[in-house]
């Protein structure tokens, strides 16, 4: 007779995997200690008071810059440099290519992995769909406004086919009116594909109603996790509802906290306490 033992079924590795991460600039400490999982398919938000270290944690993600200390891992494998499986995209649509049009911009990636004309074709015209811009494929970037250049920017990332979307304040430099558009449209495209995604921002309001999680950054030097919020509100978000409300007024005290923290002023009434995890 034979004796069996019951395996427990392998949990996956998390999409990206931080432990202990730092990033140093010579003798500046930038961003210390971060012990971060990001699960397939979750919409994580990093938030913090300006100059804390978002871009920067982000770029290590992104494989442009390698940690000073720690490890951080995509799949259980050692991120070395940029590669296909990460897509970014900035803050800015300078990343575009002018001179193309939209649908060249959006094939580029396809052509360079050698994807033949046809299938380049359908993907497309499948992510002219996905971002609304199916009437403007023969125009070029210059031609287009900035929420539509953050679209194509947006649909060429996507077109690689990525793992993971890391976004760094994507639309920063949107108005507020396109701004909110934009989010309204991230949510929906995120929840038909949906990728797994850090994205950048400083804004509250957009960090709530994108993100399974926001995480809150401590303001630098040695910047680190202050606070994770599990987002559960019901998709697209209503940000006058009364949960909302009340995360964005628990938020915004953990920011001010660090900010004041940051300028050497009193911190007397805020609520933030090391890594907490809350639900809303
Ligand atoms: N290449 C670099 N050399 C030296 N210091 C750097 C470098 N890149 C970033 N820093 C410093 O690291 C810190 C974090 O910068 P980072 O741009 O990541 O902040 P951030 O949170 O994204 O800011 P913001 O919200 O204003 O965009 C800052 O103090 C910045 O001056």
């Amino acid at each position: 007779m034979t004796a069996t033992t019951a395996v427990p079924p392998a949990r996956p590795a998390p999409a990206l995997h931080l432990d202990g991460v730092g990033i140093t600039f010579g003798d500046f400490t930038a961003v210390e200690g971060v012990d971060l999982d990001v699960r397939n398919g979750e919409f994580v938000c990093l938030l913090g008071p300006s100059g804390c270290g978002k871009s920067t944690l982000l770029s290590v993600m992104a494989g442009f810059v390698p940690p000073s200390d720690g490890v951080i891992e995509m799949e259980g494998h050692a991120i070395k440099g940029p590669c296909p499986e990460l897509g970014v995209v900035f803050q800015s649509s300078d990343a575009l290519f002018d001179w193309l049009t939209v649908s060249d911009n959006i094939a580029f990636g396809p052509r360079m992995r050698g994807v033949d004309k046809a299938r380049r074709a359908e993907i497309v015209e499948e992510h002219l769909r996905l971002v609304g811009l199916a009437q403007h494929a023969d125009k070029r970037p210059p031609q287009l406004s900035g929420g539509m250049r953050q679209r194509v920017q947006i649909a060429r990332v996507l077109a690689n086919e990525p793992e993971i979307v890391l976004m760094d304040e994507p639309f920063g430099a949107l108005d507020a009116q396109t701004r909110t558009v934009m989010q309204v449209e991230l949510d929906r495209i995120w929840r038909q594909r949906q990728s797994t995604v850090v994205f950048v921002t400083h804004d509250i309001d957009e960090a709530i109603v994108l993100a399974d999680r926001v995480v809150v950054m401590t303001a630098g030097p040695s910047a680190g996790i202050k606070s994770t919020y599990q987002v559960d509100l019901p998709r697209p978000r209503d940000v006058d509802s009364p949960a909302f409300v009340e995360l964005r007024h628990a938020i915004r005290e953990d920011i001010t906290a660090e900010v004041a923290k940051s300028l050497g002023l009193p911190t007397a009434g805020t609520t933030g306490t090391p890594e907490q995890e809350v639900r809303a």
